[in-house]
């Protein structure tokens, strides 16, 4: 087959086409044959979105259901690129503990492959020195290859160079006399028979040109195409060095700098390994491939996912349709929240288990957000496999599918679980998310109250308005998106524990779309929508709970200044109050008691409530 394939590369002038075929070969053939060191491939697949050069998003609607289980003949389909493929890596038996887990990777291969490599970003936690910390304005937990890691992997392929062969009999296709070969660069007398081998494959393929004694390439360099000239990669190479890399230095020379890096990652995930060597109660649960997904997922919701995602290619808007024709998946709100059953009760059970014996091990575990204080952090104690399991096989098509500019290409996330009980925390400020897709799940439930409040989205004119208060419900899910603002009210009596998934877009965090615009309040906002920890008018809407207001007031950022609703204020709504009761009498122009509205608001806006 290898000999086959250079023939394909230089015939086909649509470098589309070629880069496609080799690389969707290469990867069956990883398939057919996984290497050790791969731990789990995923399906490689024409990217359902792209960044423009102005970091503007592009859709491709044509195939949000092709491709994510199975992958495509090569030589049939020749789908535009970029093409995209997530593998999970083993790290090698000699790694330090901290890095003995499985590395998600995620490969985003451009149309000049094989001659270019694909981008290149580590997905779970890591730090080493072959990967650049994560972008601190980003905050999408992604780690890029770091340019010391691409220049080893450029090294490692090292330049193929063209080379004149020599045959016999003054025939191209004469006899090798491969003692006569010359460098690509050098000058073909004529009297000498051969061809020029572009691709360094020692045979005549492709249209690689042929010459008797006749006549003279004059050097090769000038008749091979540029590109065939270079190095190529290929995928089992590359995917073995990025193994290696997460087991040392991948060059003496990086020795020092790669142990550095190693042990500052050793403290990072310090209780993931202080953890496993505790005793975790669920194994499988920690390592890629481990969650069972016919015993963990809810059989309907599987069905349903396997139905719209495994066969006919549906167009976004259609795939939508059959998923809430279904009847089993809920717009909670139209076009952004939604809700269903996700989890069997026993693996509700199964995941409570495995907290409170991480719990019982009375190791540290961070904090979840700013504001709760009992949960745990998943990837911190070792769990980011499972739910890299969950997001391959239900969040991310689901999102692809309901949100498709934050969610169609998630590629990251932050995990936790969040308690709310009696003397603990009983409820969660308003607030929007970190992320760019929430998916929230409760398992385990003996409660009243709590309910999951939500109001509009951030930026926009109606954020502060009540939408709907929603009850959660054993092994049900709801998704939404992070800019959208909600809030956990208290809870009455009883436990109450969800996860929740924030699932990062490396696309979305670094286009335009995510730029948040805020637009002005349009009307007063609701008293279930404002929030004491991010808004600085909270006290001009609801009165402060008990000890928030020496903790919050004045460190409030939302709405931005000149943002607000302008048409409230106290003043204004008793002149209203007093106007309605004297009976229906005008009071001057709309535009009048605008421009008084605004005068009054941006006084009070001088000293918060
Ligand atoms: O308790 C809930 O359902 C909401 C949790 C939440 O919004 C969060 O953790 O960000
Ligand atoms: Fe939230």
């Amino acid at each position: 087959e290898k000999t086959i394939e250079p023939a394909v590369l230089v015939e086909q002038p649509d470098g589309t086409t070629k880069g496609w075929i080799q690389l969707c070969r290469e990867v069956n053939a990883l398939r057919s044959n996984l290497p050790s060191f791969v731990a789990k491939l995923g399906d490689l697949y024409e990217a359902r979105q792209t960044i423009s050069k102005k970091r503007r998003l592009l859709q491709r609607d044509h195939n949000h259901t092709s491709s994510l289980w199975q992958s495509l003949a090569c030589e049939v389909a020749s789908p535009g690129g970029p093409w995209r493929l997530k593998v999970d890596l083993e790290a090698p038996k000699e790694a330090p503990p901290a890095f003995r887990k499985h590395h998600r990777v995620v490969l985003v291969f451009p149309t000049s492959w094989p001659q270019s490599l694909p981008s290149i970003r580590f997905t779970g936690q890591l730090r080493s020195l072959y990967v650049k910390p994560p972008d601190e304005d980003k905050s999408d937990h992604v780690h890029e290859a770091s340019s010391k890691l691409l220049a080893r992997l450029q090294e490692a392929v090292g330049p193929i160079t063209c080379m004149w062969r020599q045959t016999g009999g003054c025939n191209a296709t004469g006899d090798r006399e491969p003692e006569k070969d010359r460098l690509c660069g050098e000058n073909v007398p004529l009297g000498n028979s051969g061809f020029c081998d572009c691709n360094g494959d020692g045979l005549m393929n492709g249209a690689e040109p042929g010459y008797s004694c006749e006549s003279s390439p004059g050097s090769c360099e000038t008749r091979c195409p540029q590109e065939v000239q270079k190095g190529r990669y290929d995928l089992h190479g590359l995917l073995s060095q990025l193994h290696r890399s997460l087991g040392g230095a991948l060059h003496p020379s990086d020795q020092t700098a790669w142990q550095r890096t190693a042990s500052t990652f050793e403290e990072d995930a310090s209780t993931v390994v202080k953890y496993a060597a505790y005793g975790r109660k669920h194994e499988e649960l920690f390592w890629a491939n481990g969650l069972k997904l016919e015993d963990a997922i809810d059989p309907r919701i599987f069905k349903l996912i396997f139905k719209v995602f495994n066969g006919t290619r549906y167009s976004r808007a259609e795939a939508k349709k059959q998923l809430l024709a279904s009847g089993l998946i809920k717009e909670i709100i139209p076009d952004l929240v939604f809700s269903f059953p996700v989890f069997t009760l026993e693996f509700c059970t199964l995941l409570m288990e495995e907290i409170r014996n991480f719990y019982g091990s009375k190791l540290p575990a961070r904090r979840p957000n700013s504001m709760n204080n009992y949960g745990i952090i998943l990837n911190e104690i070792g769990l980011e496999p499972m739910i890299f399991d969950l997001q391959d096989a239900l969040i991310q098509p689901l999102a692809s599918v309901l949100f498709p500019l934050e969610g169609s290409e998630l590629e990251s996330h932050h995990s936790f679980t969040i308690r709310y009980k009696g003397g603990e925390d009983t409820h969660l400020d308003v607030h929007t998310d970190d992320s760019d897709v929430t998916f929230n799940v409760n398992i385990f439930g003996n409660y009243t109250g709590a309910p999951l409040v939500f109001c509009g989205i951030n930026g926009e004119p109606d954020h502060r308005h009540f939408r709907t208060a929603y009850q959660h419900q054993l092994g049900y899910a709801i998704i939404h998106k992070g800019r959208h603002r909600h809030g956990a009210e208290d809870i009455t009596g009883g436990e109450r524990m969800n996860l929740v998934v924030w699932s990062y877009s490396y696309n979305y965090r670094h286009s335009k779309e995510s730029i948040k615009v805020h637009q002005r309040e349009a009307a007063k906002p609701d008293e279930r929508c404002v929030s004491y920890t991010h808004d600085r008018d909270f006290g001009r809407y609801k009165a402060w709970p008990e000890g928030k207001k020496e903790r919050f007031l004045g460190r409030g950022w939302c709405p931005p200044r000149g943002k607000e609703y302008v048409a409230w204020h106290w003043r204004i709504e008793k002149r209203e109050r007093e106007r309605a009761s004297e009976g229906g009498r005008e009071g001057g122009s709309e535009g009048a008691r605008e421009l008084l509205r605004d005068k009054l608001f941006h006084n009070s806006l001088l000293t918060p409530s």
